[in-house]
């Protein structure tokens, strides 16, 4: 990921000039009930995206907005890359420069999938979709998925300063607008509780690995070692410690204007846990709270974000 990823940045900056001439309400649509921002999604990829052959070697991440996709992506990308680069020889050596898509699924054109049915394995995959809106061969074929969840207080937080820096998104005049929507599941790719339900529903699946943001912060070395062994990535100690440095908030901030261009230094902003208590009142607190409570506590992934740990106060 050290190369500018000009593909990348080439779709946001082109999505920021759209999204500038656009007004607030003109930002998103809804598909199947669930609202996207026009300016990198549109129902005709969608529904191009059926036509995808997962693979039961594909590195699938998932995550919701805003849990850290772009920090564990990094990681399997680089697990990947630095696995196949050793197992590969050179005559068969491939071009990453012209294998790159942009790395969420259901971000692109709509003759995006025909073009990775042709991608050589292992490919990287990163997506903030619902499981029932992902291709079905994904759950047909057992691709490997590893699904990403973070302190739904946090999330919320990261999620309203990046809706306020970002103009692709709509911005919020204030926390408590952006609290209500966010509570409302009126928000890009839905509502996060909705989110943990549903994925809750496929959390015993053999093809999927659960990972949360707070575990992998107290632990990175541990949580690379992990993910790798899930996928079968095999790498040496030194290898590993590559991508957990790599990994860092600051090397990957640092890293941001080859990695993320203009939208870098949105997206790296804190890097930390409970960023919350600088936003939630006493009244926001207890309605999160009530919220986990009905919909996802007593779960197994509500079990997994150890709410008492990083969301009461
Ligand atoms: N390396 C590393 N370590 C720790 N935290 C990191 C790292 N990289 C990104 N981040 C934080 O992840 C938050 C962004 O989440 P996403 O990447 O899922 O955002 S996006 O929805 O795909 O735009 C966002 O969280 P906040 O800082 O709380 O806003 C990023 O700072």
């Amino acid at each position: 990921m050290e190369k500018p990823r000009k593909h990348f940045i080439d779709l946001v900056d082109k999505a920021i000039v759209a999204a500038n001439t656009m007004d607030r309400e003109e930002l998103l649509f809804s598909y199947k009930g669930i609202l996207y921002p026009v300016t990198v999604c549109s129902p005709e990829v969608f529904r191009a995206m059926e036509s995808l052959e997962a693979r039961t070697d594909d590195v699938i991440l998932a995550g919701y907005p805003k849990s850290g996709t772009n920090w564990v992506g990094q990681i399997l990308t680089d697990l990947v890359a630095t696995f196949e680069k050793k197992n590969q020889d050179e005559e068969n050596s491939v071009n990453e420069e012209e294998l790159q898509e942009f790395p969420y699924l259901e971000v692109g054109d709509i003759e995006k999938y025909e073009r990775m049915n042709k991608l050589p394995s292992r490919r990287v995959i990163f997506t903030h979709l619902l499981p029932d809106n992902l291709p079905r061969s994904v759950f047909k074929n057992k691709a490997k998925i590893l699904l990403l969840i973070r302190n739904p207080k946090d999330v919320a937080t990261s999620f309203y300063h990046f809706s306020n820096g970002l103009s692709l998104l709509p911005s919020y005049e204030t926390w408590d607008d952006f609290f209500i929507a966010f509570m409302t599941g009126k928000m890009p790719w839905g509502s996060y509780f909705n989110y943990l339900s549903e994925w809750n529903k496929h959390v015993d699946d053999e093809n999927i690995m659960t990972i949360t943001y707070e575990e992998l912060k107290e632990n990175r070395a541990l949580g690379v070692k992990n993910i790798a062994a899930f996928f079968g990535i095999s790498l040496t100690e030194e290898e590993l410690q590559s991508v957990v440095e790599k990994s860092s908030f600051q090397s990957m901030k640092e890293n941001s204007p080859k990695t993320h261009g203009a939208m870098g230094s949105i997206l790296f902003r804190k890097g930390g846990v409970s960023d919350w208590k600088n936003l939630f009142n006493e009244d926001q607190n207890q309605e999160m709270d009530k919220a986990f409570e009905e919909h996802i506590a007593g779960t197994k992934l509500g079990t997994k974000l150890k709410y008492e740990v990083y969301c009461r106060t």
